[in-house]
């Protein structure tokens, strides 16, 4: 699905990310860990093209990525939920919604919300009409994360979307990712600094420290130990 092969990345003349490699295979959760500052946000930028790659290469369902913009980027499958969730705050959740939807090709477009997404998210509903901006940091989440996947992307970007979230809101987001990743296909690359959150979603987990790749393997496999040293402030 995407494949990234000795990549340079960072901004202006600092380079942030070195020679990594990485492999985010169909249908699967890709955790992404590592310790604050080594470059987790930079990759999703760089692979969402909003940051431009120096060197290595980034391949998306056997194309290569260059230059192409975010935009044409979601045209070909890919959807981004930042840091810090970035709804619009003014607008209900219905049309924060309907936005998402723009993503689609304009025939496969519709003034109805797809029915699954209340299903994943119930709370959406019950609140539709409201603005974003009253929600919860939990409810803005999980706007956040539909909105997203309103649009049928073939990769999910999510950057630490259980930071700051009460427990049962986490539990909750875990068991949507890992439904829309088995029942969808969807491929999902979750950033996120819990490691517990990580092992209970995940399939794969890498972790990035000082721009490279250290540690890759699978949750089921992977030791934890060795993870908890590379995590260790
Ligand atoms: N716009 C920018 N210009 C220059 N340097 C930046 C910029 N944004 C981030 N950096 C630097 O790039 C490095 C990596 O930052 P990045 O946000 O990718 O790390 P991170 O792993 O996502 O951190 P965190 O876990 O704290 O979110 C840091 O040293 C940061 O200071």
């Amino acid at each position: 699905m995407l494949q990234i092969q000795e990549l340079q990345a960072g901004y202006d003349e600092t380079m942030i990310l070195r020679q990594l490699h990485m492999e985010i295979p169909e249908g699967k959760i890709v955790g992404l860990l590592g310790r604050n500052g080594v470059g987790k946000t930079t990759l999703v930028k760089v692979i969402m093209g909003l940051l431009p790659i120096a060197d290595g290469t980034i391949t998306f369902q056997n194309t290569n990525w260059r230059k192409e913009r975010p935009e044409q980027r979601a045209r070909q499958g890919i959807a981004y939920v930042p840091q810090g969730r970035e709804i619009f705050s003014d607008l209900t959740i219905r049309e924060n919604l309907l936005l998402g939807m723009e993503a689609l090709p304009r025939s496969a477009r519709s003034t109805d919300i797809p029915r699954e997404i209340f299903e994943w998210f119930p709370v959406l509903e019950e609140m539709i009409d409201r603005k974003g901006g009253d929600l919860s940091g939990g409810q803005q989440q999980q706007l956040a994360i539909a909105r997203a996947i309103i649009s049928n992307p073939k990769l999910l970007l999510l950057d630490e979307p259980m930071e700051g979230i009460q427990p049962s809101i986490v539990q909750l987001i875990q068991d949507v990712l890992v439904k829309i990743s088995r029942e969808k296909g969807m491929s999902i690359l979750l950033i996120e600094h819990n490691l517990d959150a990580v092992l209970s979603c995940a399939d794969e987990v890498y972790i990035l420290d000082k721009g490279k790749m250290v540690l890759n393997g699978l949750c089921d496999e992977i030791n934890e130990d060795e993870l908890h040293q590379y995590l260790a402030v």
